[in-house]
C-alpha cells in the first residue's frame, strides 16, 4: 500500500484533476489519496471569517468565489450534474451560515475557524473520489483524533493510529481522504497547522507503515538552488530526512519539516513528485540517500528579507546569562530567530530574524538590556536591513575536508562580502548572510563551484570594437562551442560598447549580430555608464577587456579590479603609466583575486610578457633585452621602396590593422618605449616612461599639429628617405627600430643592421624579442613572429580570457 498526496494546485482545477486521476489509476497496489483543497480555497475562506468577524464586512464577494471556484469545476467535471453538485452545496451552505453566525456575533474563535478552514478538503476529497472509478472517500477527520488546541492541534497518535489500523486493516483499491482535517475527541473540527495535508499523509502513512508516501506538488522535486534565480539549478534525486528539513527550512518551500516526522521515525521514504510533469524521477528521500563522492553538498537555500540584530558591548564579556535574556526576550514577543552567530570573544551576539519582527524584536532587546545600555555595558544594538541568509547543505560535508574552504574562497573572489556566518557541530549546513542586492551573484558563484564545477562561465564585458575588438568577438564565436564541449567553458559577452552606444545581456549578447544589438540599443555611450551597469549587474567571473588605445578608459581599472573584475588589457596605456599605477593595478588585482593581464602589449600574440614572468618567477634574472618591438616600423622598413614611398607604407600599415588607431604612436618611438618599458617593469626594474631614451628618426615638427596634418604632410619626407634608403640598399643593410634594455637603462632608436645580424631578416610586420639572462646567457632567448594584426593581437586577447578562466 501507499500514500499519495496531493496539493492545492495539483486539484486546482477540473484539467489538474484529471492529471490526478490518471496518476492513481496508474498505481498497481492499493493506494491511500490525500488531498489538499482546491488551490488558493483555504485562503480565501480565512479571508472571508476575518471579513465576517469585522461585524460590517461583507463577506459574500469572496463567498461567491468560493462558489465559483467549486462550481465551476464541478460543471467542468461533471457537466453540472450529480450527486457532487449537491455534497458541494450543501457543505458550502454549511460555510456561509457559519460566516452569518461569525458576522452576527462579531467575533471569531478558533473553534469557529477550525470548523470552516477544512471545507475546501471536504469539499475535494469528494470530488476526487468521485472522478476516480471505484475510489471510495474516507473521512480523516473522523479517524485522525486531536486535543483541543484549535488552529494547531496535536494528534493523539494512540487513537489515531487504533483508528485508522482498524478503517485499512483489510482494505484494497483507492481511497481519498482529505488533508488538514481532524477532530477531538468530543467530535468537533479541529485543523492540524501549516503542511497540514503533508501532515495528515504522513500520519497515515506512518500508521499504516506503507511502504512510500508521495507528494505531489507542481515542482519537480527538491532543486539545488532557487530555479527563479538559477536557471541551472536542477533536481535533487536523492535527499537524507535531515538534508530535506535543512533545505526546507530556508526557501525551498517543497515540504513543511514537522510534518515528515512520521515517516521520519518509521523510515519510510518519501518522493517528492510533480503532477504536471509525472514523468520526471522528481526527489527520493530515505534514511540513508546516495552521495556521489564528488558532490558532498546537495542543494543551496536562501532566504531574503532578512535582518539582522546585533547586541554589542565590553560589559558582556564573561557575564553568563546574557545570551539567556538576550533569546529569552526575542521569544517573548515570538521573534523567530534563523541564524545565531557569536565569536569567541563574547563581545557581541547577532541573530537574523525576519525583517518583520523587527520592531518587536528591537523594543524587547532595549528593555531586557535597559540597565546595561544605562551603564554602558551594551554598547548599541546594531539593526542591518536587506540582508539574506544562504545555506549549503549537505550531510557528507562532515566526511569532507575543504568545503568551507572552497566556499569561502570563491566568494571573496568573487567579491561578495559575508557579513556573519554560523555552522552547527552537524556540519549538515553552512549559512552564511549577505547583502540581498549579492544574492544573485551569491547562488551563482556557489552554485557553480559546487554543482556545475564542469562549466565555468566567463562573462565578457568589452570595450572598443575596432580591429582587435571585433576580430576577438569573431574568434569567441567561432571557438564558443568547442570550448563548451571540450573545455566547459561557456563565454558570454555580457557587455559591449563602441563610441557611440552600449548594449547589456545577462544571457549573453548575440557574438554574431552584436553590431546589430548595438545599434538598436538605447543606451548612449559612456565610460562611466559602462563601468557602473557591469559593477551594478555583478555578475560573477566578470572580465573587462579593453580593446581601445584610450588613456581614460585605463584610469577605470583601479575600480573595476578593485570591484573583483579581472581586467584583459590590449591597451598599453595603464601598463605603461607611472610605475605607481601599474604596481598598485597588479596589487589590487592580487588583493581581490582577479587578475590584470595585458599580454598582448608587447608583441601582440606573441608569448613575450608570459615568457618572461615565467623566467623571473623561477628565479633567473634578465640581464639584457634586445627586440624589434614595432610590427608596423618593421613593416614600413621592409615595405619601403623606390615604388611605394614612406608616406605609402605608414597608410599601408595604418589599412592593414598594424598601426596604432594614430599612427604617430608608432613613428614617434612612443609605441616602442611603452613595450619596453613594460619588459623592464616585469623583468622587475621599477622604471617610468621617462627613464627611456627615445631617438626619433622623424622630425618632431610632423608630430605637432592634428592627425589630418600629419597626413597633409609626411610625404614632405618622401624623398629624402628614398636617398637614404638607396645608399643603405647598396651597403646591404637594413633599418630596424630596436629597443634595448640593459644594466637598469633602456633606449629606443632606428638601427641600420647588416646580413649578419639577427635582426636583418626580419620579415614583414614580424617582431623578435632577445632575453639575454642568467640562464640563457651565451646563446639568448629567441622569441619571433607577427608582432601586430588583429587577428594575432585578438588571438592574444583571447588567451588572456582563457588564463583569467583557469580551465
Ligand atoms: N592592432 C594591433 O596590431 C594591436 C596589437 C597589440 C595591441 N593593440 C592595442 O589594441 C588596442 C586597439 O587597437 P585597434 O587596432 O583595434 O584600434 P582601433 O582604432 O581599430 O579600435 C579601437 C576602438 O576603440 C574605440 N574606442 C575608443 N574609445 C572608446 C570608448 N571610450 N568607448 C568605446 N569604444 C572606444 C574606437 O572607436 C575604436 O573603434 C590599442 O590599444 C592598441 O594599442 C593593437
Ligand atoms: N601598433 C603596434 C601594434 C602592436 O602592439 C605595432 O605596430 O607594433
Amino acid at each position: 500500500m501507499k500514500v499519495l498526496k496531493f496539493g492545492g494546485t495539483s486539484v486546482g482545477s477540473a484539467d489538474n484533476i484529471r492529471k490526478v486521476r490518471e496518476i492513481v489509476l496508474q498505481q498497481k497496489e492499493d493506494t491511500i489519496v490525500v488531498v489538499s483543497a482546491l488551490g488558493g480555497v483555504t485562503d480565501l475562506i480565512l479571508n472571508a471569517a476575518k471579513i465576517a468577524s469585522a461585524g460590517s464586512g461583507d463577506f459574500q464577494p469572496v463567498l461567491e468565489e468560493i462558489k465559483r471556484r467549486h462550481k465551476q469545476t464541478i460543471a467542468d467535471l461533471f457537466n453540472g450534474s450529480g450527486a457532487m453538485v449537491y455534497i458541494a452545496e450543501e457543505l458550502l451552505d454549511e460555510l456561509e451560515q457559519i460566516l452569518t453566525g461569525i458576522t452576527l456575533v462579531g467575533e471569531l474563535t478558533a473553534k469557529t475557524l477550525d470548523r470552516i478552514a477544512g471545507i475546501g478538503e471536504r469539499i475535494s476529497s469528494h470530488l476526487v473520489a468521485q472522478v476516480i472509478p471505484g475510489a471510495v472517500r474516507v473521512d480523516s477527520a473522523e479517524l485522525i483524533q486531536t486535543d483541543s488546541n484549535f488552529g494547531k492541534a496535536r494528534v493523539n497518535f494512540d487513537a489515531t493510529n487504533r483508528a485508522l489500523k482498524e478503517q485499512f486493516c483489510d482494505f484494497s483499491g483507492i481511497a481519498v481522504m482529505p488533508g488538514f482535517i481532524a477532530k477531538n475527541a468530543k467530535g468537533e473540527f479541529t485543523t492540524l497547522g501549516r503542511g497540514g495535508s503533508d501532515y495528515t499523509a504522513a500520519i497515515i502513512a506512518a500508521s499504516l507503515e506503507v511502504h512510500s508516501l508521495e507528494i505531489w506538488t507542481d515542482v519537480d522535486g527538491f532543486m539545488t538552488a532557487d530555479p527563479r534565480i538559477i536557471s541551472k539549478a536542477y533536481t535533487i534525486p536523492e535527499l537524507t530526512y535531515s538534508e530535506a528539513m535543512e533545505l526546507s527550512h530556508f526557501g525551498a518551500k517543497v515540504i513543511y519539516p514537522p510534518t515528515i516526522l512520521p515517516v521520519y521515525q518509521k523510515g519510510i521514504p518519501i518522493r517528492i513528485k510533480n503532477t504536471f510533469k509525472p514523468k520526471s524521477e522528481g526527489t527520493l528521500i530515505l534514511r540513508t540517500a546516495k552521495t556521489p563522492k564528488e558532490r558532498p553538498i546537495k542543494g543551496i537555500s536562501s532566504i531574503s528579507g532578512i535582518t539582522l540584530v546585533t547586541l554589542q558591548g565590553i560589559g558582556m564579556v564573561g557575564v553568563t546569562g546574557i545570551s539567556m535574556r538576550f533569546f529569552t526576550a526575542l521569544a517573548s514577543v515570538n521573534v523567530n530567530v534563523i541564524l545565531i552567530s557569536q565569536a569567541s570573544s563574547e563581545n557581541s551576539i547577532s541573530v537574523a530574524i525576519g525583517e518583520q519582527s523587527v520592531e518587536l524584536a528591537e523594543s524587547a532587546i532595549r528593555e531586557e538590556f535597559a540597565k546595561e545600555i544605562d551603564a554602558g555595558l551594551v554598547s548599541k544594538i546594531d539593526i542591518e536591513s536587506d540582508l539574506s541568509v544562504v545555506a549549503i547543505v549537505g550531510e557528507n560535508m562532515k566526511q569532507t575536508t575543504g568545503i568551507a574552504g572552497k566556499l569561502f574562497s570563491t566568494m571573496g573572489k568573487n567579491g561578495v562580502n559575508i557579513i556573519a556566518i554560523a555552522q552547527g557541530a552537524s556540519e549538515l549546513n553552512i549559512s552564511w548572510v549577505v547583502k540581498t542586492s549579492e544574492l544573485r551573484k551569491t547562488l551563482n558563484v556557489v552554485h557553480e563551484s559546487f554543482f556545475l564545477s564542469e562549466n565555468v562561465e566567463l562573462n565578457v564585458f568589452l570595450m572598443g570594437i575596432g580591429t582587435v575588438g571585433s576580430n576577438l568577438l569573431q574568434q569567441l564565436q567561432k571557438q564558443q562551442q568547442k570550448l563548451l564541449d571540450e573545455k566547459h567553458l561557456k563565454i558570454k559577452l555580457a557587455g559591449v560598447a563602441n563610441t557611440k552606444k552600449m548594449a547589456f545581456k545577462r544571457e549573453g549578447i548575440n557574438l554574431v549580430s552584436f553590431r546589430e544589438e548595438l545599434d538598436q540599443s538605447e543606451i548612449k555611450s559612456s565610460l562611466s555608464g559602462f563601468i557602473n551597469e557591469m559593477k551594478s549587474m555583478n555578475i560573477y567571473n566578470s572580465v573587462f577587456v579593453d580593446c581601445t588605445a584610450s588613456e581614460q578608459v585605463s584610469t577605470f581599472y583601479n575600480e573595476i579590479l578593485g570591484s573583483n573584475v579581472s581586467v584583459v588589457a590590449a591597451n598599453k596605456v595603464a601598463a605603461s603609466s607611472a610605475y605607481d599605477n601599474y604596481i598598485g593595478l597588479k596589487n589590487m588585482a592580487k588583493q581581490k583575486g582577479v587578475k590584470f593581464l595585458f599580454e598582448t602589449n608587447v608583441g601582440a600574440g606573441l608569448p613575450i610578457i608570459n615568457t618572461l614572468n615565467d623566467l623571473v618567477n623561477s628565479g633567473d634574472k634578465v640581464l639584457k633585452i634586445e627586440a624589434v618591438l614595432s610590427g608596423t616600423l618593421n613593416f614600413i622598413f621592409n615595405t619601403i621602396s623606390q615604388e611605394t614611398p614612406l608616406s605609402e607604407t605608414i597608410k599601408m600599415a595604418k589599412d592593414q590593422g598594424f598601426s596604432e588607431p594614430d599612427p604617430r604612436v608608432d613613428l614617434s618611438g612612443v609605441d616602442v618605449a611603452r613595450k619596453i618599458l613594460i619588459l623592464a617593469r616585469e623583468s622587475g626594474y621599477p622604471l617610468e616612461m621617462e627613464d627611456i631614451v627615445i631617438n626619433r628618426f622623424i622630425p618632431n615638427e610632423f608630430f605637432e599639429g592634428s592627425l589630418d596634418d600629419f597626413w597633409k604632410n609626411i610625404s614632405q619626407l618622401d624623398a629624402g628617405f628614398e636617398e637614404k634608403r638607396k645608399t643603405l640598399e647598396a651597403e646591404d643593410k637594413k633599418w630596424r627600430f630596436v629597443a634595448r634594455f640593459e644594466n637598469g637603462k633602456a633606449n629606443v632608436g632606428l638601427q641600420e643592421v647588416s646580413s649578419h645580424h639577427p635582426f636583418y631578416d626580419l620579415e614583414g610586420s614580424n617582431n623578435l624579442v632577445m632575453y639575454t639572462t642568467e640562464r640563457y646567457h651565451e646563446s639568448p632567448m629567441l622569441i619571433k613572429g607577427y608582432g601586430a594584426g588583429a587577428s594575432v593581437t585578438a588571438a592574444g586577447v583571447f588567451a588572456d580570457l582563457i588564463r583569467v578562466s583557469n580551465i
